[in-house]
């Protein structure tokens, strides 16, 4: 069966002390959760410091993006080895706003999940559509194209490891969530793309999460379908106590 994974994307939210301190609050409110995979993507910054809180426990630390080169001439930018080197296991590659806001591509995607495996990083990828192409019909051949790009020359055993959020931009930071039938459709063909790609065998083993105004209220309806196996959450995982409800509402 696959574990539940439930990871908080903090975005460019919290200081070195906001993050510890929520740490420690989560620690005492849920100390060992082994039923969900229970993830933090902290800003670069506080990346170390979480790493030695964390240590010894059962929650996972993520970096929210990552450059492709090993080391280099790449001002401002962090590397899959520097990542794993601050305690980093999973890396958030492919997030919408990299892809608005920085011109990330399905390219750079798809080399950035070979620099994450190289270093034994595991990527959780994002796709998704916006509302036009919702609106054109197109999500489910949109989603498809990202998945099959970001997954372009990954080994079969990869992408056993592998996380796939699907986020709908429109859902994002908006309080609108898709249903949880729709979200479930889509993540439903993401597996079934996934599983033309690698086998039946393989592509049941990928998680999937959703992502997209995800709150404690709604998380077990999303959580119920087939398909969906975790949130990847925003806004309502800035709070421990709104991430331990979380935690709850992942169980599967
Ligand atoms: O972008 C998201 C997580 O990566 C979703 O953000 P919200 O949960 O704030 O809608």
């Amino acid at each position: 069966m696959r574990k539940p994974i439930l990871a908080g994307n903090w975005k460019m939210f919290k200081t070195v002390a906001q993050a510890q301190s929520f740490v420690e609050h989560l620690q005492q409110l849920a100390p060992n959760t082994t039923d969900v995979e229970a993830v933090l993507c902290a800003p670069a910054t506080s990346l170390y410091a979480l790493n030695n809180l964390l240590a010894g426990g059962t929650i996972k630390l993520a970096a929210q993006n990552l450059h492709q080169a090993e080391e280099g001439a790449y001002t401002g930018e962090v590397s899959a080895l520097m990542l794993k080197d601050v305690g980093c296991s999973y890396v958030i590659i492919g997030h919408s706003e990299r892809r608005q806001y920085f011109g990330e591509t399905d390219d750079t995607v798809n080399q950035k999940v070979h620099a994450a495996f190289k270093h034994g990083l595991l990527p959780i990828i994002c796709v998704g559509e916006d509302l036009d192409q919702r609106n054109q019909g197109i999500t489910k051949n949109w989603v498809e194209e990202q998945v099959r790009a970001a997954l372009a020359n990954v080994s079969a055993d990869d992408v056993s490891r592998v996380v796939i959020a699907y986020e709908p931009i429109w859902a994002i930071g908006t309080g609108q969530t898709a249903t949880a039938q729709d979200a479930g459709d889509v993540c439903t063909h993401i597996r079934q793309v996934a599983s033309e790609m690698y086998g039946k065998e393989k592509g049941d083993l990928l998680r999937i999460q959703y992502g997209g105004s995800v709150k404690p209220e709604n998380i077990a309806e999303l959580m119920a379908q087939p398909d969906i196996d975790g949130a990847l959450v925003g806004g309502a995982s800035l709070d421990p106590g709104s991430f331990a409800k979380l935690l709850q509402g992942a169980l599967k």
